[in-house]
């Protein structure tokens, strides 16, 4: 459900039926949060509708943002744009048409492609426009984004989420913001549109690295709880009472409480999938990398996402990494 509550201003140059479309919010208000009256950028655009990039847009449109979207599969775009935004068939035309565009991908190229591809969104930007990128990637990859948008005169942001597919629906988005200042200050009402807080961590690639630090350790949870859950059923332990009781203690994280029930009946439900999460692990064990931290933890975990993901569980939500836990039980009793 969506805290924000929104007042509209009507603009007297445009129709009743183009009036949700031009509807601009002049204020809003979360519970317990400051009312803003900046006004957000007029038009914006979003590329990638994904798990992620779909309700992040739909709560822009809802907000009554001039939206324009694109996807590499179209359909994904179809419920948006019934709802009332607008299309175009390249990343190139959504930046071209809009102030500001977001981009939401799965990976680094992907994310690389979208932007400074053939048709990519750098093809389309100039100075006076802003580009977003919401997707987790590498401080590297974000880098060689951030250098191809700003050769275009535009200003580049990176803004990696924290929260999954319930936050996005709710607009409770952490933001990880790192590069311009003044593009971090343009977009920040709609950054509160799709999210509960936001943080300017300075340089490129710091909203980067403090995404994959986080993911990190999530990555090492998800995996440590799986192998409570499969211990404690070995020892005769019902695992609804583990999740019970971790739920009340000093680890008690809602990842184990929303997770854990559906874990026990090998149930997957994709809200991160897992091919997600090991990218992440992998792109942190190379942050890791370049400043010779260990991360021996986030290092084993990452050998049992790469095993669930040859079991074909990629697509499946990363919770489903403790099926890589149940066949290691098997190799080793059939030994
Ligand atoms: N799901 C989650 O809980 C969270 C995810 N994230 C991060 O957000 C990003 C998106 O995640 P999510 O929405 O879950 O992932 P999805 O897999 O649902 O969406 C990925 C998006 O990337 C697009 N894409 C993939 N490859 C290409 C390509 N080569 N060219 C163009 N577009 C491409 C997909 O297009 P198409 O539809 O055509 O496949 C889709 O729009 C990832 O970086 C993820 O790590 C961050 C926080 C939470
Ligand atoms: O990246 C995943 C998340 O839940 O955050």
């Amino acid at each position: 459900m969506l805290k924000k509550s929104f007042v509209f201003q009507r603009l007297p140059m445009f129709s009743s039926h183009s009036l949700k479309r031009f509807s601009v919010p002049i204020s809003y208000a979360s519970p317990g949060a400051q009312v803003t009256t900046e006004q957000p950028p007029s038009r914006v655009g979003f590329l990638g509708i994904g798990i992620m990039g779909s309700p992040m847009a739909h709560n822009l449109l809802k907000a009554g943002i001039d939206l324009t979207v694109w996807n590499r599969t179209k359909t994904k775009c179809d419920p948006l744009i019934t709802l009332g935004a607008k299309y175009k068939a390249s990343p190139e035309e959504v930046a071209a048409s809009c102030d500001i565009t977001f981009a939401m991908l799965a990976d680094p190229q992907s994310a690389v492609d979208v932007a400074c591809g053939k048709h990519g969104a750098a093809n389309g930007l100039g100075p006076g426009k802003g580009y977003v990128d919401v997707s987790t990637v590498d401080g590297d990859t974000s880098k060689l984004i951030s250098g191809r948008i700003k050769s275009s005169g535009a200003s580049f942001l990176e803004a990696p989420v924290s929260g999954s597919k319930k936050p996005a629906e709710d607009g409770q988005l952490i933001f990880l913001t790192a590069g311009d200042r003044n593009l971090y200050e343009t977009v920040g009402p709609l950054l509160d549109i799709m999210g509960k807080s936001k943080f300017y961590l300075g340089d490129v690639g710091q909203g980067a690295a403090m995404k994959l630090v986080v993911n990190m350790i999530m990555g090492s949870m998800m995996a440590s709880f799986s192998e409570g859950l499969l211990l404690s059923e070995k020892v005769g332990l019902d695992p609804n009472v583990l999740v019970k009781v971790v739920s009340q203690g000093a680890i008690s994280a809602p990842m184990y409480s929303t997770k854990g029930p559906s874990m026990i009946q090998s149930n997957y439900p994709t809200a991160f999938p897992l091919k997600h999460q090991q990218k992440d692990l992998r792109l942190a064990l190379g942050l890791a990398e370049s400043v010779s931290q260990p991360i021996p933890i986030a290092a084993a975990a990452n050998e049992l996402y790469k095993v669930a993901k040859s079991q074909g569980l990629s697509d499946h939500d990363f919770s489903a990494v403790i099926e890589a836990l149940k066949s290691k039980f098997q190799h080793s009793e059939n030994q």
